[in-house]
C-alpha cells in the first residue's frame, strides 16, 4: 500500500485533550447553498470508523486538472499514493464537550477543498474549538459538487447510478463543478476579487448556518449522514468566532473580517494578498495573525500585507525557518522526504514540527484575542516569533522604505 511505508506517514492525529469527530453538512443542495466539514471534540469510540481523505474520485479529477496532470495516469498515482489515507477523526462520532465551543470557519486555498486542511482544523477541535471548514463554489477549488432536482423525464426514466457521494433524497443528481483555470488575457485581480467576495460571502453562510443550529433550527442536510445535528444545540460559544485560512484562504479570511463583524479576529496561512482590493484594508479593524513559510512570500505580497498595518490594532507575524507553501495543507504529511522535496510538498524543516508551530501559535493568538480561558497562552512567544525554528516578522527584505 502507497502509505504504508517505513516511515508510517500519514496525517498526525491531534495532540489537545478531546478525541476529534467530523461530518458534512450541506444546505441546501445547490451552490447558492453552505457545504462544510465540520470538526469538533467528540465521545471517544474504539470502533469509531475514519473519513476517507480524498473523499471520491471526482476530487482526485479535480486535483489532476489543477495540476495540469493527465486524469487517467493521475487517478492512479494520486491513488496509490493517497488513496488509503485516512484523517485523524471520527466519522460522524457524537459530539461531547462540557463547556461552550469558541468557533472557527476555515477557508481552503486554491485548486485545494474542504478536507486537505484536517491536521489544522483536527488540532483546533481537540482543543475544544467548532470548526467548519468550507468547501467553495468560486471554481477557485480543484473540484467540488451540488445537486439538482431530476427532471420529470429523468424521475420517469427511473433511477440514476448510485452517485458517488449519497444524497438524503433520490430526486437529486449531482452536479460537479471543477477548478476553473484562467482565461488568457484574463485580469488575474479582477477574477480573483470577485472569487474572494463569494468566498466571504460563503463564510458568512456557513457562519449564519451555525448559529441556526446552535439555536436547536432543524437542519435537513442533502447529504446522508447519521450524525445528529440537534446535539449541537446551545454548545457554541458564538461570541468567540475566529476565520482563519490558507493562501487564497487567506485573502479569503481578511476579506471576511471586513464584512463580517461577528469574526472577532483571523489568522492567515501563508496568504495571497493578490485578489485583494486594498480599499477594503482600513475597513478590517480585527486582530490578524499572519504566519508565513520561508519560501512563498515575495516584495509585493508582503508590502500588501504591511498596508493592512494599522494604528492600534494587532497585527502579528511569524515566519517558519524552511517551510513551505505545502506545509499547512495534509499533503505535507503524505509523500516521502524526497518526492515531497521535489515536489515542493516539503521544507527543509519537518512537517510535524511546522505544523506544531503554526497549530501552538493559532492557540496563543486565538485565546488572546477570543478572551480564552485556556493555558494557549504557554505559547504566546511563539507569537513573537521566540523559537528555533521561527523568526518574528518576515524573511523577505522590501526595497522601498515605505512600510
Ligand atoms: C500548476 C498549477 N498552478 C495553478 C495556478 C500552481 C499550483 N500551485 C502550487 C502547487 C499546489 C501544488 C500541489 C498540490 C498537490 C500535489 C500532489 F501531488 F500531492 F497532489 C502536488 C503539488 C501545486 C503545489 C498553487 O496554486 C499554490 N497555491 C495554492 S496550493 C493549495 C492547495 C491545492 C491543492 C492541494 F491538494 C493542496 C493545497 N493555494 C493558493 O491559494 C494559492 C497558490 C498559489 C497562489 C495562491
Amino acid at each position: 500500500m502507497g502509505n504504508q511505508c517505513s516511515n508510517n506517514l500519514g496525517i498526525p492525529p491531534a495532540k489537545g485533550p478531546y478525541p476529534v469527530g467530523c461530518t458534512d453538512l450541506m444546505v441546501d443542495h445547490t451552490t447558492k447553498g453552505t457545504f462544510f466539514r465540520l470538526y469538533y471534540p467528540c465521545q471517544k469510540r474504539e470502533t469509531g470508523d475514519r473519513p476517507d481523505w480524498i473523499p471520491c474520485r471526482e476530487y482526485f479529477n479535480g486535483l489532476a486538472d489543477f495540476m495540469k496532470i493527465n486524469r487517467s495516469i493521475s487517478e492512479k498515482i494520486f491513488n496509490y499514493l493517497f488513496g488509503s489515507f485516512k484523517i485523524p477523526a471520527d466519522l460522524d462520532a457524537p459530539f461531547k464537550s462540557h463547556d461552550k465551543c469558541p468557533v472557527v470557519v476555515f477557508s481552503h486555498g486554491l485548486g485545494a477543498f474542504r478536507t486537505l486542511y484536517s491536521a489544522v482544523c483536527a488540532e483546533m477541535a481537540s482543543n475544544g474549538f467548532i470548526v467548519a471548514s468550507v468547501e467553495h463554489r468560486d471554481q477557485s477549488a480543484s473540484a467540488t459538487f451540488s445537486y439538482r432536482e431530476m427532471s420529470d423525464a429523468e424521475k420517469a426514466a427511473g433511477p440514476l447510478p448510485k452517485p458517488s457521494s449519497l444524497p438524503a433524497s433520490d430526486t437529486l443528481v449531482e452536479e460537479w463543478m471543477y477548478y476553473r483555470a484562467l482565461v488568457h488575457g484574463e485580469s488575474e485581480f479582477e477574477v480573483r476579487n470577485k472569487q474572494v467576495q463569494q468566498r466571504a460571502a460563503e463564510c458568512v453562510r456557513a457562519l449564519d448556518k451555525l448559529f441556526e443550529i446552535n439555536a436547536g433550527m432543524q437542519v435537513d442536510n442533502v447529504l446522508k449522514s447519521q450524525f445528529d445535528w440537534t446535539t449541537l444545540e446551545n454548545t457554541m460559544d458564538l461570541c468567540r468566532i475566529a476565520a482563519v485560512g490558507h493562501s487564497f484562504g487567506g485573502a479569503t479570511v481578511i476579506q471576511s473580517l471586513c464584512q463580517e463583524v461577528r469574526f472577532k479576529c483571523g489568522i492567515a496561512l501563508d496568504v495571497w494578498m493578490t485578489p485583494l482590493d486594498e480599499e477594503i484594508f482600513p475597513k478590517v479593524k480585527q486582530p490578524i495573525f499572519f504566519i508565513n513559510s520561508e519560501k512563498f512570500h515575495w516584495a509585493g505580497n508582503i508590502s500588501q500585507i504591511k498596508k493592512l498595518d494599522s494604528a492600534g490594532i494587532q497585527r502579528k507575524m511569524i515566519t517558519i525557518r524552511g517551510a513551505v507553501h505545502q506545509s499547512f495543507p495534509d499533503f505535507t504529511f503524505l509523500t516521502g522526504n524526497w518526492i515531497g522535496k521535489m515536489m515542493k510538498l516539503k521544507g527543509e524543516i519537518d512537517p510535524a514540527v511546522a505544523m506544531d508551530l503554526s497549530n501552538r501559535a493559532s492557540l496563543a493568538f486565538l485565546q488572546r484575542h477570543l478572551g480564552l480561558n485556556k493555558d494557549f497562552n504557554q505559547w504566546d512567544p511563539l507569537i513573537e516569533g521566540k523559537d528555533g525554528n521561527l523568526m518574528p516578522g518576515t524573511n523577505i527584505t522590501l526595497l522601498q522604505s515605505s512600510i
